[in-house]
């Protein structure tokens, strides 16, 4: 008798911060210009892949609420295989940490983790940059996830030059809302017109969250959260909202305030890396 174990490797799907997010115009698509420094945090989802013979994809753990074909590891998966012509398919399993909706990419996290790693396993060799502009096509979030380094960018987010922000450990609090990214950038109210900065990571702590103004003036739980946070840490919102990183320059302090945190707001401690976790994974891949 053959026993066909099916054999499934694991790579990270970390978060990002917004250290900061400048609102600085708009393009004639309605895209908002930003300005923003990503650094990831050492907290994750999983995904695994096994690789099968036929071309066939499919995602054995669906997030409930949405359908597998909405979904980007589904999507991203789909998009590589028929940008490469690639016969192969794959089974995937997610398992999913990060908060949805939360600011903290990890739907454009997941789709970047799809591309490096069926680029890797599927052997379709491309190159960073194009797999870099292929997930463009599935959110502004995505290209920082395949660059894998920290960054000041520009544009949609796409535009990236290396940055080293300062590292610190991080309390991150969901507020008990959830905010679309779509309803914060089509809001009338929402300031677009930030200056442009000659960033320097120096002088990180001078600058903003342009979303996190309009959400706490519109989202009462935000507000009421990120004043009691403000008490005990130095705190502002990641991306659209409505996480909110607390920093320490401890895990002890962030595990205490954690402790502290009003019944019923989710939450977790987290590091902050200038390097994603993924990309050693991809390498050791590489490297067989
Ligand atoms: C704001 C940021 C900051 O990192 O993060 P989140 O808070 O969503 O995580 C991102 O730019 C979000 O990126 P992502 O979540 O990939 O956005 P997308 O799927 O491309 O776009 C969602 C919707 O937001 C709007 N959008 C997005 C990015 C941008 N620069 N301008 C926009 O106006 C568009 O209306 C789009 O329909
Ligand atoms: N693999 C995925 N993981 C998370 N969200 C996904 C995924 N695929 C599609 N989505 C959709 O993207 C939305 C935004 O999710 P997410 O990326 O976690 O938040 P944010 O953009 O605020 O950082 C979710 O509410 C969900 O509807």
């Amino acid at each position: 008798m053959t026993l066909n174990k099916k054999t499934f490797i694991t790579f990270p799907s970390p978060a990002k911060l917004n250290l900061f997010l400048h609102i600085v115009g708009r393009m004639d698509n309605g895209y908002h210009q930003l300005e923003t420094v990503f650094q990831f945090l050492d907290y994750h989802d999983t995904i695994a892949f096994n690789v099968t013979v036929d071309k066939t994809i499919t995602l054995l753990t669906p997030i409930p609420g949405v359908d597998n074909h909405d979904n980007l590891i589904v999507k991203a998966a789909e998009l590589l295989q028929s940008y490469t012509n690639c016969q192969q398919g794959v089974d995937i399993k997610l398992d999913k940490r990060l908060p949805m909706g939360g600011g903290l990419g990890g739907g454009s996290s997941n789709a970047a983790t799809v591309l490096l790693a069926l680029n890797a396993l599927w052997r379709t060799k491309l190159t960073t940059a194009q797999l870099a502009d292929l997930g463009l096509k599935l959110g502004a979030d995505v290209p920082i996830f395949i660059h894998g380094f920290a960054a000041f960018a520009q544009g949609i987010g796409e535009q990236l030059t290396p940055a080293s922000p300062k590292t610190y450990w991080y309390l991150i609090s969901k507020p008990n809302c959830s905010i679309s990214t779509q309803s914060v950038f089509t809001a009338t109210d929402l300031t677009r017109d930030t200056p442009s900065i000659r960033y320097s990571d120096e002088n990180i702590d001078n600058y903003h969250n342009d979303c996190q103004f309009w959400v706490i003036k519109h989202y009462p739980e935000v507000a009421k959260l990120l004043a009691w946070l403000i008490e005990y840490a130095p705190s502002q919102m990641t991306g659209t909202g409505a996480c909110i990183f607390s920093r320490f320059s401890s895990k002890h302090d962030a595990c205490y305030v954690q402790s502290l945190l009003p019944t019923g707001i989710e939450s977790f401690v987290a590091e902050g890396l200038n390097q994603s976790p993924l990309h050693a994974a991809i390498a050791a891949v590489n490297d067989n």
